[in-house]
């Protein structure tokens, strides 16, 4: 029997909602597979527990993370209750760094039985490695003074090792699929990290002789993600360039509320953190309409972690066949609610092993 513990966090807003769904698909897929278990261990962190304990999360927290599998993660923010940058800093980035998540991994893809906003949305599938521990995200600077003399200054770090380490990543993965990575730069706007990062891509790129490589301004790149993301296989990009490449990831496919994501610690030391690209969707939470889709890819990454990729595959047709059957939730046009969603899939799967018996 393999036994995976799993911290949860359903953090604020529809976290609550998605997470507690892809639990019942993680649930029915070990059922599924008869050799595998899966222990949930849920925290109740967020913007709610903050307000209690003026923390997201505990002292400790980290330390009793550290011995779990794998963190399984809805969302994170309630501007309302916690400023933004508290809350993400105090809980979601905290453990990405602290556990060297030094990689954030973000396909996206055409997908069957979705409409693209896209007028012709070809057949694209493409993977943004997004840097996950450094770039335009850090505590590098400060404000001084008020008033009219009033300052801020926000350093942006790029070290070579953390800048390579995402390219050696794309690059390796790329081997995998299409054998082509596109850079993310902006080198000629931004005058000292961007050409450091351009040099070290032409660096990395000489232990990779078979691999094809574009280099695109990242608004060149925003762009041609809208007019031809099908040329697209594997996109390396700093922290905040990747960040918003995801979100339009999404929005190519159909909906925010579909993209995945996984943060690895690609150093094997400490355990890696699964959360969908999407936050805490204020304005449609308490609904049951939130998009389960996107958690549960997302529980679809983790499987393909635990090198159980065959179920991973599984997980995601059933998932595309049941959006073709048009069980949807209202931001891709449907009317079915996130659990109505979930418990499709979990009865596509049961059903489609019965067949296969
Ligand atoms: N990784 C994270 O935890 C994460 C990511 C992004 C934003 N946030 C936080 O979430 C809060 C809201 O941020 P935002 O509004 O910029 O981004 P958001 O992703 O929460 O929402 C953007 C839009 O997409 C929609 N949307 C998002 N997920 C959906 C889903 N599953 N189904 C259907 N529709 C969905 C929302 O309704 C909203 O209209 C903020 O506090 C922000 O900091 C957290
Ligand atoms: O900026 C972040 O990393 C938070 C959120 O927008 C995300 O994409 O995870
Ligand atoms: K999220
Ligand atoms: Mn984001």
């Amino acid at each position: 029997m393999k036994h995976f513990e799993i911290a949860v966090i359903p953090g604020d807003g529809i976290g609550k909602e998605v997470v507690p769904a892809s639990l019942n698909v993680l649930n029915t897929i070990a059922e599924l597979h008869g050799g595998l278990k899966f222990t949930f261990t849920e925290f109740p962190w967020s913007c709610e527990y903050y307000l209690e304990h003026g923390v997201m999360m505990p002292e400790s927290g980290i330390d009793t993370l550290k011995n779990f599998n794998a963190i399984f993660l809805g969302a994170v923010g309630h501007p309302q209750m916690v400023p933004d940058h508290v809350s993400l800093w105090g809980l979601l980035i905290k453990i990405r760094r602290a556990f060297e998540q030094s990689v954030n991994i973000r396909p996206a893809k055409f997908f069957k039985g979705l409409r693209s906003p896209l007028v012709n949305p070809k057949d694209f599938d493409l993977i943004v490695v997004r840097e996950n521990s450094e770039g335009e995200y850090s505590e590098a600077g400060g404000r001084i003074h008020s008033g009219e003399d009033e300052m801020a200054i926000q350093n942006a770090i790029f070290t070579r090792k953390g800048t390579e380490r995402a390219m050696r990543y794309a690059f390796d993965l790329a081997g995998q699929r299409s054998k082509h990575v596109t850079s993310a730069t902006k080198s000629n706007g931004i005058v000292h990290s961007m050409p450091f990062w351009d040099e070290v891509f032409r660096d990395v790129h000489k232990d990779y002789s078979d691999i094809e490589t574009a280099s695109y301004h990242i608004d060149a790149l925003a762009a041609a993600f809208v007019t031809k993301p099908e040329i697209f296989d594997v996109i390396v990009a700093s922290n905040l360039f990747g960040d918003i490449l995801t979100d339009i990831g999404g929005a190519i496919m159909g909906s925010i509320g579909i993209a995945p994501a996984a943060n690895l610690n690609v150093n094997g030391k400490y355990p890696s953190m699964f959360e969908p690209v999407h936050g805490s969707a204020p304005d449609i939470v308490g609904k049951n309409i939130a998009n389960p889709i996107g958690q549960i890819w997302t529980a679809k990454m983790m499987l393909d972690h635990f090198g159980e990729a065959e179920l991973g595959q599984r997980l995601l047709d059933v998932i595309e066949e049941v959006t073709e059957d048009q069980f949807k939730t209202p931001d891709i046009g449907g009317e079915y609610t996130t659990n109505g969603v979930a418990d499709e899939i979990c009865a596509r799967l049961l059903q489609n092993e019965a067949v296969s018996k």
